[in-house]
């Protein structure tokens, strides 16, 4: 793509897309889910209508930690089917709803259940509420996540802060930034060396100590593979080698977006079961497990969200 006129994009060869069909009948890669500027624009424009709330960070629940959206106060809730041109979840353990709030007197919104690649969605359309965020005024995203614990010290229940991750998919050529680049959110090439914002992951150890829960909190290495099926031995064993601590399904694509249109992100990841390794073991992964080990944890995992909301909110003023 080679620009925009009269909120049309222009690829290299001249032809036109609106909201995402080829004018010359041309059938694009995923052509139905390109979300341009004024279609994000005008989801932006649908929440600012309908909530007071400014928020300054955006927050995603993921499964199992929907609780963390129950503390919001003063809170405008949408339903994804409600918002013009918006996806709806379909896993359990994501209610699918958007919600505008204050969490410790910080303006937030909320994504109390994400889009997933294995749900069907292309991994632009995974990641486009991050971009509406942006739209809205959000500077801070903070993502979090149920993942297997990949690394042999982790157990059930630890949390681990994301000081960075590995995009496999990226390297089948599978990256929510590909197609069409707007530069009104971001450049072509962005950097992708600090996508975890060093001062937050700070922020969250220091919490960790102060709750007394250093020794289940980590800094790790997370990977976000295509699902929905969960890894094979000799999956996790390849990624075991390549340096991965926790393994999921999420968060890579959102981060890619949000750090493409300048939001600091911070991610972390509640270890909900462990990776099997070896052929001999009776465990399965599930995601009942996976939804159920959340739920525990999402109490503490609520405080350490609102705790970092306050965190980053008095940093920046
Ligand atoms: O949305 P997250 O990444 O928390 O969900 C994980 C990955 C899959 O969606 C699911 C597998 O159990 O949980
Ligand atoms: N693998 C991938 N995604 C996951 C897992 C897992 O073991 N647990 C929770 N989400």
């Amino acid at each position: 793509m080679n620009g925009i006129k009269n909120n049309v994009l222009i690829d290299l060869n001249g032809n036109g897309y609106t909201n995402g069909k080829c004018t010359n009948g041309t059938i694009y890669h995923q052509d139905d889910d390109i979300y341009t500027y004024d279609t994000l624009n005008q989801i932006a424009k649908f929440f600012l209508d309908r909530t007071k709330v400014r928020p300054k960070i955006g927050i995603i629940c993921g499964s199992g930690l929907g609780a963390i959206a129950e503390m919001l106060e003063d809170v405008d809730k949408f339903p994804y089917s409600s918002i013009p041109n918006f996806p709806v979840s379909t896993v359990e353990g994501h209610a699918g709803q958007m919600l505008f709030g204050y969490l410790d007197n910080v303006p937030v919104m909320c994504m109390q259940g994400r889009f997933h690649y294995y749900e069907g969605y292309p991994l632009a359309k995974c990641s486009m509420p991050i971009r509406v965020m942006k739209l809205v005024g959000v500077t801070h995203l903070i993502a979090t996540n149920a993942a297997g614990g990949l690394n042999p010290s982790y157990k059930v229940g630890d949390i681990v802060i994301v000081k960075d991750h590995i995009n496999i998919m990226g390297f089948a050529g599978n990256n929510p930034l590909q197609g069409p680049n707007d530069t009104r959110f971001g450049p072509r090439f962005p950097p992708m060396n600090k996508a975890y914002d060093r001062k937050l992951i700070e922020y969250a150890m220091e919490i960790a100590e102060e709750m007394g829960m250093k020794d289940e909190v980590h800094e790790g290495v997370y990977t976000c593979l295509g699902g929905p099926n969960y890894e094979t031995v000799a999956e996790l064993k390849m990624l075991k080698i390549l340096g991965v601590d926790a393994v999921g399904m999420s968060t890579v694509h959102e981060v890619i977006t949000a750090r493409h249109c300048d939001i600091t992100a911070f991610a972390f990841s509640i270890i909900t079961n462990k990776c099997v390794t070896e052929y001999e073991s009776m465990e399965e992964a599930n995601h009942d497990e996976v939804v159920d080990v959340g739920k525990r944890r999402q109490s503490i995992l609520s405080v350490l969200v609102c705790k970092m909301v306050t965190k980053i909110n008095d940093a920046a003023l």
